[in-house]
């Protein structure tokens, strides 16, 4: 049986209240099995953010349980979720969240430090990983030096380093243009055959349309949940490791 890396049951995150209720995600049920891809879309407003977040642990539900590789995380502490979300999630966000004063491989190093690797270790692994992403020769290259889509390449190399069970991205090509968007893609189809599980917050559907699954938003819960027969890849091979 495939290992479930996500779960989610009756997940809930509501703000404000009386009148000024938003149901930001309402009551959601969803399991993501290894190896999956999985793309979630929908209107601006209708969740998405707040559930990759709940799902990775950056916020805790004001109702339901939510499962990271077999731990319950709504009722972990704040320490063991940080140790968790560690050693098992890497996130891309839109914004590339990259340290502005450190160069490309000392970004995706320092996550790797903060994961518990040696400081030779770390480098190493992140040398690679910038290779792997095609920027081995901007390797020592401040953020304010690279383009966007480079950007979010470091970021994805980062949110590798930690060889993560589940990459949460959310809306990775947000703030790139038509050339970048179709580097992301390449890079994002490659960890899928590779068997990275990945969830991708998007509105772009041509990211989508890797995506083994593709759930559709509206007000905070599922409007349409299709799996795409056939292409799961669930293949595990171990040429990012
Ligand atoms: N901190 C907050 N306080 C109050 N309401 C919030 C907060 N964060 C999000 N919301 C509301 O929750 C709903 C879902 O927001 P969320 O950001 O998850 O949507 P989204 O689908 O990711 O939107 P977008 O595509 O525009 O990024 C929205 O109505 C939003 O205004």
């Amino acid at each position: 049986m495939t290992e479930e890396l996500l779960r989610a049951h009756r997940l809930s995150m509501r703000y404000g209240q009386g009148e000024g209720l938003v149901r930001a995600v309402d009551e959601v049920d969803l399991s993501v099995p290894a190896g999956q891809t999985l793309a979630i879309m929908g209107p601006s407003g209708c969740g998405k953010s707040t559930l990759l977040h709940l799902l990775g642990g950056l916020q805790r539900p004001t109702a339901g349980r939510v499962w990271l590789a077999g731990r319950r995380t709504d009722t972990l502490g704040e320490r063991a979720l940080a140790r968790l979300r560690r050693s098992t999630v890497g996130f891309v966000f839109q914004s590339f969240h990259l340290m502005e004063e450190l160069t490309a491989v000392e970004n995706v190093e320092l996550a790797g430090l903060l994961g518990g690797q040696s400081p030779r270790a770390a480098r190493r692994r992140a040398r690679y990983l910038l290779d792997r992403v095609g920027l081995d020769d901007r390797a020592g290259h401040l953020p304010s030096a690279l383009s966007g889509g480079q950007r979010q390449r470091v970021a994805v190399a980062r949110a590798l380093c930690n060889e993560p069970l589940v990459v949460l991205a959310d809306e990775p090509t947000g703030n790139l243009d038509s050339t970048a968007t179709l580097e992301m893609l390449r890079l994002f189809e490659d960890l899928r055959s590779m068997g990275q599980t990945l969830v991708v917050v998007t509105h772009d559907t041509r990211i989508a349309a890797v995506a083994d699954r593709v759930i559709t938003m509206r007000d905070g819960a599922f409007a349409d949940d299709s799996r795409l027969a056939g292409v799961t890849s669930g293949l595990l091979h171990d040429g990012w490791r």
